[in-house]
């Protein structure tokens, strides 16, 4: 049952819109409003009773009297929940029998309103339509089948009085790291609700940290490091150095004689034999240095080969065009006297350490997986479809340059690192066989040089290194390629090596590459992570180098005995506290006394003075008498003032060999 108000309860409605006290007799007690009559009419209840002296409802009294409707002496809204609701109305009977809700909108126009007064809006709870939960899904409202709802002005959003998100929200601003942060730029778009997007003033690169680019190694802690993060892999420094050492690898006592450009005359072939069969004269190959630029070159001398016409050695000529990745990079040829007969000299890059396919797969028996003995082992599939890619880019530039490889031997392809092949001996059959070739178009040598291609492939798919013998058993290696490998790697090499159909001209290299594209993909894609781990390597040593100038610099500075006794050069003065530097960085001591050899330590040290970083350190003295407390920023700027005070010292003449410092490195 409803309970009745209290007067205790209507005391909060004593006061008027207005704000000022309404004697309580003129205001109908709302329980009469509600209920028809009220409990507490002779107990106390101070409003009036009377429902003749009003025969409206106190909402027409407020009509009357001017007043807003809806003030707080209006009877009191309970809002009622759907549970509520169905239970029970605690609407007035006049309620029941208010005119039934409808919803404003287009279709007000054909259903008027109940009569309301037209300045001023009144509150009717009978007006208030309840709830009724809908499910309307705003997705689907473009849907033919929601069509009818979408149309329903009852379910349209502006019903509601809300503008669509797009343009309550302002338009959204691009990210762009690179803006100036001024805040005009920000406030200009009006929002301050929103944050500024890249506030940070733009500075200058932090040289002294050292920012990681992967692959990273997963086995550390997150905050470890190893000394090895700080400079390249140890494989591939021992690569590289391998390299180097062979580069500068002499022969003392050398029976080589020296020639007109080239000096330093060193030995390249591992065999003692006179091989005729490629260029039809038994070829040498030397690494040298050329006299005019100091450079290593790889020179090839044709024994016994007399030239009979100038035109032979000017079509090598043609070859300094092909500038490609997997052709070794061919310089010049001329012939020479100095090896006591007539030689043909062909110069090429020299690639140290390099070795030829039929040496790296053919030439030391490989041990079988399997452990089945020694033997050639099957190369993988992957590897030769980068070989396949390699040899066709190489084939691609020589016969776009209008020329032809001829020369596709697994002797004269050489290996200069995982899996990198290059042509080596090229122009040189050019020279060598100029007579014999002048007549036949290009065209032919070139597709002379696919079916080459074909076959070497074939010899090493079937691990076959005579290609003689691979010639004379063509179908019988080809049939037996399926057992070994995919069906599209047999179908490559058969392309290649069958010769084409008269008057077809799609026999081309550009066909071959199309279609094999797949496979150039995979090659390309190894080449570039291949790439990006080197330069994640490099990155490593990126700032060593900056730190050795920096060490340099330091030592020139500290501990010259010539200047010990000079006042102007004293240890005491402005060069104390780089000396006591050094100490701190590199002669540091536990607490037992025992050096301490913290490499994170000096790096990070050097890396701050570098940057002239604002950190202070205390600097103690040997004697532990004094300290000094400096900042990086001053002991760099004492560091640059010494170097330039030896500077001026120095009797360095402009043009005196060797690297010279300079103050700004
Ligand atoms: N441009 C080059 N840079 C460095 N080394 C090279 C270069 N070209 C060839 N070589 C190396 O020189 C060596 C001899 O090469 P060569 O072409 O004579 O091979 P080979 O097996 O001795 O062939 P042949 O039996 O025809 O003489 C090989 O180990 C090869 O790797």
């Amino acid at each position: 049952m409803a309970t009745q108000f209290s007067p205790n309860d209507m005391r909060r409605g004593q006061v008027s819109q207005s704000g000022s006290p309404r004697p309580k007799n003129h205001t109908i007690c709302r329980n009469i409003l509600i209920y028809g009559h009220c409990r507490y009419k002779d107990q106390g209840c101070a409003f009036n009773h009377d429902t003749n002296q009003n025969k409206g409802s106190p909402i027409q009294e407020h009509q009357q009297s001017g007043k807003k409707a809806l003030n707080v002496e209006s009877p009191s809204f309970t809002p009622i929940t759907l549970q509520q609701a169905a239970k029970k109305s605690t609407f007035s009977s006049q309620a029941a029998s208010a005119a039934p809700f409808t919803p404003r909108g287009p279709s007000a126009n054909t259903t008027p309103n109940p009569p309301q007064a037209a300045d001023a809006p009144v509150f009717n709870p009978s007006n208030i339509r309840e709830f009724q939960p809908q499910t309307f899904d705003i997705s689907n409202a473009g849907s033919p089948n929601n069509q009818s709802a979408a149309n329903d002005s009852t379910y349209s959003i502006e019903n509601f009085g809300m503008a669509p998100i797009a343009q309550a929200l302002p338009p959204p601003v691009p990210f762009n790291p690179y803006a100036t942060s001024e805040h005009s730029a920000i406030s200009s778009h009006g929002a301050a609700y929103y944050q500024p997007q890249f506030a940070t003033p733009l500075a200058p690169p932090q040289y002294h940290l050292y920012a990681p680019i992967g692959p990273y190694r997963e086995d550390l802690l997150p905050y470890q490091r190893v000394t090895h993060d700080f400079f390249i892999s140890e494989r591939l420094r021992d690569e590289l150095q391998k390299k180097s050492h062979a580069t500068l690898q002499t022969m003392p006592n050398s029976p080589l004689p020296q020639l007109e450009k080239y000096h330093s005359l060193f030995p390249l072939d591992t065999s003692n034999r006179k091989n005729t069969a490629i260029f039809g004269y038994p070829s040498w190959v030397f690494k040298a240095v050329s006299s005019k630029d100091g450079k290593y070159y790889c020179l090839r001398r044709l024994e016994g080969y007399r030239l009979t016409n100038e035109k032979a050695i000017h079509a090598a000529r043609e070859w300094k065009k092909v500038i490609n990745a997997n052709v070794v990079t061919f310089h010049e040829a001329f012939t020479t006297r100095v090896f006591q007969d007539s030689s043909l000299i062909f110069c090429h890059d020299y690639h140290p350490l390099a070795q030829t396919l039929y040496e790296h797969h053919f030439a030391t028996p490989q041990p079988h997986p399997r452990g089945r003995g020694l033997g050639p082992v099957a190369i993988p599939e992957n590897v030769l479809w980068s070989y396949i890619s390699q040899l066709s880019n190489a084939l691609r530039a020589i016969h776009h340059a209008k020329l032809a490889a001829r020369c596709l031997d697994m002797t004269k392809i050489i290996i200069t690192d995982k899996n990198r092949i290059r042509l080596a001996a090229t122009a040189i059959l050019d020279v060598v066989q100029f007579e014999a070739t002048q007549p036949r178009p290009v065209a032919d040598l070139q597709q002379e040089d696919l079916v080459q291609f074909g076959k070497l492939m074939l010899a090493l798919a079937s691990s076959t290194p005579q290609a003689d013998h691979v010639n004379n058993n063509i179908q019988r290696y080809m049939d037996s390629l399926p057992m070994k490998y995919s069906a599209s790697l047999a179908e490559a090499i058969s392309w290649l090596i069958s010769p084409p159909a008269p008057g077809d001209k799609t026999k081309h290299i550009d066909t071959f590459i199309s279609n094999i594209a797949m496979h150039v993909m995979n090659s390309a894609d190894q080449a570039l992570r291949a790439s990006d781990s080197l330069t994640s390597e490099l990155t490593r040593e990126l700032e060593n180098g900056r730190l050795v100038r920096l060490l340099c610099k330091l030592n020139t500075i500290t501990e010259r005995g010539e200047y010990a006794g000079e006042v102007a050069w004293s240890e005491n003065g402005e060069r104390y506290p780089l000396k006591l530097f050094r100490d701190y960085v590199f002669h540091q001591v536990d607490d037992q006394g025992r050096p301490v050899l913290d490499l994170g330590h000096m790096i990070r040290c050097l890396n701050k003075l570098d940057a002239a970083a604002e950190d202070r350190i205390t600097l103690v003295t040997r004697d532990e008498q004094s300290v000094f407390v400096v900042s990086y920023k001053d002991l760099k700027l004492l560091l640059d003032r010494s170097f330039n005070e030896l500077l001026k010292r120095t009797k360095q003449a402009q043009n005196s060999p060797g690297t010279v410092l300079v103050p700004g490195i």
